[in-house]
């Protein structure tokens, strides 16, 4: 029997001597060779054998951290949190080898000294072309530079700071009072221009010259807002998957350039300059003299910046919701400006920090605007390190895990905060039948490497509000959309948000 075996020759020479069909050969066993690679990584994320099995979770979080790259460029990362630990409980898989937790008990075990380090995501956030600031540092290093940070924020350092807090009040109250069309008056921007000059002040000796002055230029000719908020947004996106942020150390950053180069600036201005104000700059620099060995200056640039980063952003948040729930809850907005007329009669001085202590209602009002919107509203994790996991709310979690504690999602538990956890209620801080779990309470985080600015920023929130409300009469602006605004709180560890317009009266 013959076969004609023609076509079957004619198959073969074209596969050995046809380029295309070779490459296509190649590619589609890399496809199937890559395809099963990410199933068998799925399959292994979601299945029994994973550590994290018995954590719930939504599934697509159980599979991959791109999901949590999206939460963050979307800016609602807090919001996604707090839904599902609403649906899934205290102690939730959020990624592959990541958790978030809410509870009490868990802020002390795992923030508190003898808690767990911070690891990979803040791997990300370090410059590899720059000296690593207090931020990102880590056991003996990050108590080293901490001790010149505690210096800088003692009782006696934040006394001498008020001087230069009272100058910018005044000028952001000079600003307010006599803008242009007093019926929309953009609060928040202006009370970031305040933010941002201060912080410039304090960390880079702005205040005797080349600095921000964005207060009077009624505008950030210095662009180092959009830097910072460039920075903070790429790397919270970049920072949720290793991979990425191992490659985005090696490629050149330019937000993450020009904030270097913002460090440097400042700190040749500052070498300049003769002055002799114990600024922040000062402590971080021991131009006391009181370490054995003074601080390398490429350390105090890098702490330098971070100051600004760390502190104008928050601050400005926290003034602004508080100006945001006072002003949306008139009763509260009439009784803190009586409190701070009792405090402050005619010819006092508002800025005068001494009654601060003594003024229940604004005490209150700030704590209520730190719970609600806390500025730094998901905070950065901490990891398990290498060796054995941790027993973490009742549960065991393995080793090399990041764990959340999300200060938005704490805030709103009815656990801690009763009744009405969504509710603007001041009186939750006054009255003792409605005390709050003060441990759940951490708009500035917990143990050794919480804010070291807290006092700082709540003598700054207190010292601008005393003087707004004493000096001014402030409504929403007509036609003002207040409801909208908490939605434009995004959450890029740092907040950004939208223009808060008011109108506003000289009193
Ligand atoms: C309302 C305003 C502020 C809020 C809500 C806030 C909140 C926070 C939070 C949540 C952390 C993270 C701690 C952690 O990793 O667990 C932090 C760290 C830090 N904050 Fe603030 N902050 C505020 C203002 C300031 C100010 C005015 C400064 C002054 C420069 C500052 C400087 C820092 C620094 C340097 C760190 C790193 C501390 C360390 O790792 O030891 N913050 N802040």
């Amino acid at each position: 029997m013959h076969m004609n075996l023609e076509p079957h020759y004619k198959a073969l020479r074209y596969s050995s001597c046809d380029v295309p069909v070779g490459i296509a050969l190649i590619l589609t066993s890399y496809t199937y060779f890559i395809s099963s690679l990410c199933l068998s990584i799925v399959l292994y994320r979601l299945s029994p054998l994973h550590p994290l099995y018995h954590v719930p979770g939504p599934t697509l979080w159980r599979i991959s951290k791109l999901m949590g790259a999206w939460m963050s460029y979307t800016g609602h990362q807090h919001l996604y949190m707090k839904r599902a630990h609403d649906k899934y409980g205290p102690v939730i898989r959020t990624g592959p080898n990541e958790v978030s937790v809410v509870d009490a008990d868990a802020v002390v075990s795992v923030l508190g000294s003898g808690g767990l380090p911070k690891g990979q995501f803040y791997e990300a956030r370090k410059d590899p072309r720059a000296p690593l600031n207090l931020v990102v540092l880590q056991g003996e290093g990050h108590a080293n530079r901490r001790r010149l940070w505690n210096r800088g924020m003692s009782t006696e350092s934040l006394k001498e700071y008020e001087a230069i807090i009272a100058k910018r009040a005044t000028q952001l109250l000079d600003c307010v009072a006599s803008a242009p069309d007093p019926n929309i008056v953009d609060l928040a921007a202006w009370i970031s221009y305040f933010s941002f000059d201060f912080m410039g002040d304090m960390a880079c000796a702005c205040q005797f010259g080349g600095g921000f002055e964005l207060l009077h230029n009624e505008a950030d000719r210095t662009n180092i807002w959009p830097i910072i908020e460039k920075f903070a947004v790429t790397a919270s996106i970049y920072c949720h998957i290793p991979w990425a942020a191992h490659s985005m150390q090696l490629i050149r950053l330019p937000s993450r350039d020009r904030l270097r180069q913002f460090g440097t600036d400042n700190a040749l201005r500052r070498l300049k300059s003769t002055t002799t104000t114990k600024d922040l700059w000062y402590h971080l620099m021991d131009e006391a003299g009181l370490e054995k060995t003074k601080p390398p200056l490429g350390d105090v640039v890098a702490d330098g910046a971070i100051a600004v980063v760390a502190g104008a952003d928050t601050a400005a948040t926290a003034l602004s919701s508080l100006f945001f729930l006072l002003l949306s809850h008139r009763k509260y907005y009439q009784a803190l400006q009586e409190e701070v007329d009792a405090h402050f009669p005619l010819g006092a001085d508002p800025l005068d920090t001494g009654s601060h202590a003594d003024m229940p209602l604004l005490n209150a009002c700030i704590n209520e605007a730190l719970r609600l919107y806390p500025p730094v509203t998901t905070n950065g994790p901490r990891q398990v390190p290498r060796g054995g996991g941790r027993i973490i709310a009742g549960v065991f979690i393995p080793e090399e895990t990041q764990v959340y504690l999300p200060p938005y999602s704490h805030h709103r538990d009815p656990r801690y905060f009763s009744p009405s956890p969504e509710k603007f209620m001041p009186e939750r801080w006054t009255d003792p039948a409605l005390a709050p779990n003060a441990t759940a309470f951490i708009p500035f985080s917990y143990g050794p490497s919480n804010c070291v600015g807290r006092n700082l920023a709540k003598q700054e929130i207190s010292m601008v509000a005393c003087l707004l409300l004493s000096r001014l009469e402030l409504r929403f602006a007509p036609g003002f959309d207040a409801a909208a605004w908490p939605q434009q709180l995004y959450d890029h560890f740092i907040t950004t948000k939208g223009p808060l317009m008011v109108s506003v009266k000289k009193r």
